[in-house]
């Protein structure tokens, strides 16, 4: 038997998602069996962005106004930050990398409408990932996406179809960062991309953290412990679901710009008459039941099988919400899949880096609505 030419390469991936918590980084081998891609996880790790940098980072998400050259110098501060992580997870190793896949940080998201071309903006620029590492680093993913007509998100789908689809099962691959998104996978997805769907869903933690933050003084709620001890309201949680986002099929896309500051003041308006508990416990159950009702709306088929990814999945009680809502379809973390959650968008970026320096498509038309499938990122060498 001849032996299936392997290749083996070290890669770094780069993420920080819309929680704006810090910048996961994912030490990981790829290994690719002609075309057939796998993963192995050397080291992942958050390193948190310094107080003030995300404070300025979710003051330009949040609109306040900056000048040209404030965003800049905020470009290369993200940059360099990135850079450092690169480093510091490069020393988990004795090896070094061949590639960074960074996905930067984003700090305006503005999806296409009509004949109107999205607009989308990473923060952390590859050229100084490059130079300061010394390491071939691939960014700028969303915007050849967009430039085809996509939404330029979300791009995860196509990683989770490579390393995630199973030959018999409907699955659902579930991220809850600060947004949330899915992935549906039908079996065998990695050689039908083009019955995959994946879309943006909700609010992930994004509401809960800043009503955590706002009524409790603590970042986010831990487990889920505070929401545990009120009690939903079905009626608010009903009517915020016919707002037009939840409404409107795919393909379609969010972020802090939806779901913003003013959004959750005006929520909390509509809360006056609950008690802080009870506000934690319908927030919850919002996020909880946005995703179970976007599966009934939108998805071909209800998966068997729920992954989810993402920091929700660590909030027990939301996913006992979720395991409730979306029986009798068995929700767990990917963890029991033998992919770690936490690390799990950096590792994407890592592999979306790789098939971008193969030439290979990255991004999925029937997800994102592009036009057609492109290479995504900007190589910096
Ligand atoms: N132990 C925990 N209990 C409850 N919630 C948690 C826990 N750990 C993390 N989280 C939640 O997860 C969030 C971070 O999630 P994650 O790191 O996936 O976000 P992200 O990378 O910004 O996401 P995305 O890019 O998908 O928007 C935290 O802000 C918090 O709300
Ligand atoms: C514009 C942008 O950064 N979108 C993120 C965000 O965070 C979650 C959700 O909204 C998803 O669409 C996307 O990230 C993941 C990593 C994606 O592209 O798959």
């Amino acid at each position: 038997m001849i032996n299936a030419p392997t290749d083996k390469i070290l890669a770094i991936g780069l993420m920080s998602g819309t929680s704006v918590d810090g910048i996961d980084a994912a030490l990981v081998e790829i290994c690719d069996r002609q075309g057939i891609l796998s993963t192995n996880l050397i080291a992942g790790h958050t390193y948190e962005y310094e107080a003030d940098l995300r404070k300025e980072i979710l003051a330009v998400c949040a609109g306040e106004p900056r000048s040209l050259q404030q965003i800049c110098e905020l470009d290369d501060r993200i940059a360099e930050s990135f850079a450092k992580a690169a480093l510091a997870i490069t020393e988990k190793s004795d090896r070094q990398p061949n590639l960074i896949g960074s996905h930067g940080q984003t700090v305006f998201h503005r999806p296409p409408a009509g004949q109107k071309m999205g607009y989308t903006v990473q923060l952390g620029r590859g050229a100084v990932i490059a130079e300061l590492t010394g390491i071939k680093t691939v960014s700028d993913f969303r915007v050849a996406d967009i430039e085809v007509g996509g939404q330029g998100a979300p791009l995860v789908p196509m990683v989770d179809a490579l390393l995630l689809s199973h030959p018999t099962k409907y699955r659902a691959c579930q991220n809850i960062g600060g947004i949330s998104n899915v992935t549906y996978l039908p079996p065998n997805a990695g050689a039908i991309p083009e019955q995959i769907f994946g879309f943006d869903n909700g609010a992930g933690n994004v509401l809960m953290d800043m009503a955590t933050q706002k009524l409790f003084g603590q970042p986010f709620d831990r487990d889920g412990a505070i929401a545990r001890q009120g009690k939903a309201n079905l009626e608010l949680i009903n009517q915020w679901l016919e707002q037009e986002f939840f409404l409107i099929p795919p393909p379609k896309s969010t972020g802090r710009e939806l779901f913003s500051p003013d959004y959750l003041k005006a929520r909390l308006e509509e809360c006056q008459d609950l008690s802080n508990y009870d506000i934690l416990a319908t927030l919850t159950e919002f996020t909880a039941r946005a995703i179970s009702k976007s599966y009934r709306d939108f998805l071909p088929v209800l998966p068997e099988e729920v992954l989810v990814g993402g920091g929700g999945g660590r909030n027990g009680y939301l996913m006992e919400r979720l395991q409730d809502l979306l029986k009798p379809a068995i929700v767990k973390r990917t963890d029991d899949f033998g992919l770690s959650g936490d690390s799990k968008e950096a590792i994407a970026f890592a592999v979306l880096g790789y098939l971008r320096i193969k030439e290979r498509y990255g991004n999925l038309p029937s997800v994102t609505g592009a036009k057609r499938s492109v290479l995504l990122g900007r190589i910096f060498a």
